[in-house]
């Protein structure tokens, strides 16, 4: 047996020992006692982190909830999860033909056939919305996240250390995809900043490629997982390789291989931080890649509000204009969910209302994970509101999606997030931790896949073949102090 196999073994059996006694301290799915001075159990969200994130052998993904089972059997299963109608009983394409029309609405049943979400007992403030977008709305989006959103103004994590063309690298890849452009063209290959010039000004954290590239990046983190509590970016993380293993960065002057970690406290900020916020360096050591690479190595970009990883704050300064659909979008979420859900027959009751006409689309993440990419579990509270929902669109490949409570000894909820679904994350599930262990291969619908009718959709079909995207929409200002509306409408 060689060392790293019996590295797994060990591991695993850890993992198992810690399960066990988790199990025995916990027969329900509730807050446990605080740890307090306890140093050798792991918390029980990381305990699930790890359950998820394990690859020998494989999980069983069966165990997360499935909002698009027939829902006689989701209820009688799940007791704690309740159905409430939209907001009126209207369907999603009411609000929004961004939504697609189903054609359940086209053959004009739409009176009839009425959409529902989902809440669930241990998670207040949760909302989710199966099957939100049609396919061929998904498929608009998925263009959008990665050919337009991803431009300039807004960033991307690889601005920090590659001069990334205005047009965007999305085009980039096209070109040569289409054979516009060759390989041998150098213009293809984008260049790393630190050669091009010597400012400094990317924005966003360090490509902090993690060496380890087998399945246990997380072990190398604190076993209670207290990294990601304290304010580790919340990212999805790098594991595989560049195609050239960049050396750890040693010099003062390059940024560090981990996100900086700040101070983390409870409370959200209430005012603007406008201290300054410095970038990390540009490295001189990131590899130069064809763009069909290149574009596997974007982990994310920032709409609106621009946001400075390494402090968590974001760059009041920076407000890039937020695409316009994207905000009729998330307007249409809040108003659907707004008032939505008291429905004596399925018994749910949605407890914070948030006006819609209050809620602008102010910041937006959007996350792209390759197939053994993860999200460490966080909470995300950088925003001065703390009341709006925070809306989530998920494309792609589905993936397990960990929802826990106010503190990591929550045990949470594991959720399969799939292609086309909303959560809504409000009132107190706004600040409960949650994170993305695992993106589950094999599961991308086949509406995403290659499609002869469309040649113009094989180039998103080929990236979506080993990816997910999630793509997250936040209000950062109290609607009252609101000077910007950048919703454009
Ligand atoms: O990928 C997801 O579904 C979650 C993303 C997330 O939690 C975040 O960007 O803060
Ligand atoms: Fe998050």
């Amino acid at each position: 047996m060689s060392n790293r196999q019996r590295k797994i073994m060990e591991r695993q059996a850890e993992k198992n020992r810690l399960l066990a006694a988790a199990k025995r301290s916990s027969s329900t799915n509730t807050n446990l006692p605080t740890t307090g001075e306890n140093t050798s159990a792991r918390t029980p969200f990381r305990e699930s982190e790890l359950q998820f994130l394990a690859r020998h052998p494989v999980p069983d993904f069966s165990l997360a909830l499935d909002f698009r089972r027939p829902v006689e059997e989701l209820l009688r299963d799940h007791p704690k999860v309740k159905r409430v109608r939209l907001n009126g009983g209207k369907r999603l394409s009411q609000f929004s033909e961004l939504f697609g029309v189903k054609e359940t609405d086209v053959d004009g049943q739409e009176q009839k056939q009425e959409e529902y979400a989902y809440l669930h007992e241990d998670h207040p403030g949760m909302i989710y919305i199966p099957a939100a977008f049609t396919p061929v709305a998904q498929r608009t989006l998925i263009k959008g996240c990665l050919k337009e959103y991803s431009r300039h103004p807004n960033k991307s994590n690889l601005d920090t250390h590659y001069k990334v063309p205005t047009s965007g690298l999305w085009d980039l890849h096209e070109n040569v995809y289409l054979n516009k452009q060759s390989l041998d063209d150098p213009t293809v290959f984008v260049p790393r900043k630190a050669d091009v010039d010597n400012q400094a000004n990317g924005y966003g954290s360090d490509d902090d490629d993690d060496d380890d590239d087998d399945d246990n990046e997380a072990e190398a983190q604190d076993s209670n997982g207290k990294k990601q509590e304290n304010g580790a970016r919340p990212k999805p993380s790098q594991q595989h390789q560049p195609a050239t293993k960049k050396p750890k960065p040693s010099s003062a002057t390059n940024p560090p291989q981990r996100r900086a970690m700040v101070p983390i406290t409870d409370e959200t900020p209430t005012v603007p931080d406008n201290t300054p916020k410095t970038d990390p360096e540009p490295s001189s050591q990131v590899p130069i890649l064809p763009p069909s690479q290149l574009v596997r190595k974007m982990r994310w970009i920032t709409l609106g509000y621009q946001y400075h990883w390494p402090s968590k704050t974001y760059h009041f300064d920076q407000n890039a204009p937020f695409p316009k659909e994207l905000c009729i979008l998330s307007k249409a979420v809040v108003a659907a969910v707004d008032n939505s859900g008291e429905d004596e027959r399925d018994g749910g009751k949605f407890e914070y209302p948030y006006p819609a006409e209050d809620f602008v689309a102010e910041a937006g993440v959007i996350n792209y994970y390759q197939l053994k990419d993860r999200l460490m579990g966080h909470v995300d509270r950088s925003e001065l509101n703390k009341h709006a929902p925070l809306v989530s669109f998920s494309f792609g490949h589905s993936c397990i999606y960990l929802l826990g409570g106010p503190t990591r000894e929550q045990v949470p909820t594991p959720i399969l997030l799939q292609s086309g679904d909303i959560l809504v994350m409000t009132g107190p599930c706004r600040s409960a931790f949650h994170g993305v262990p695992r993106i589950i291969e094999n599961t991308l619908p086949e509406y995403l896949q290659k499609d002869p009718t469309d040649p113009e959709w094989d180039i998103y079909a080929d990236y979506l073949a080993e990816a997910r995207i999630n793509l997250n929409i936040r209000q950062v200002y109290p609607p009252k102090t609101n000077t910007t509306d950048t919703s454009a409408e």
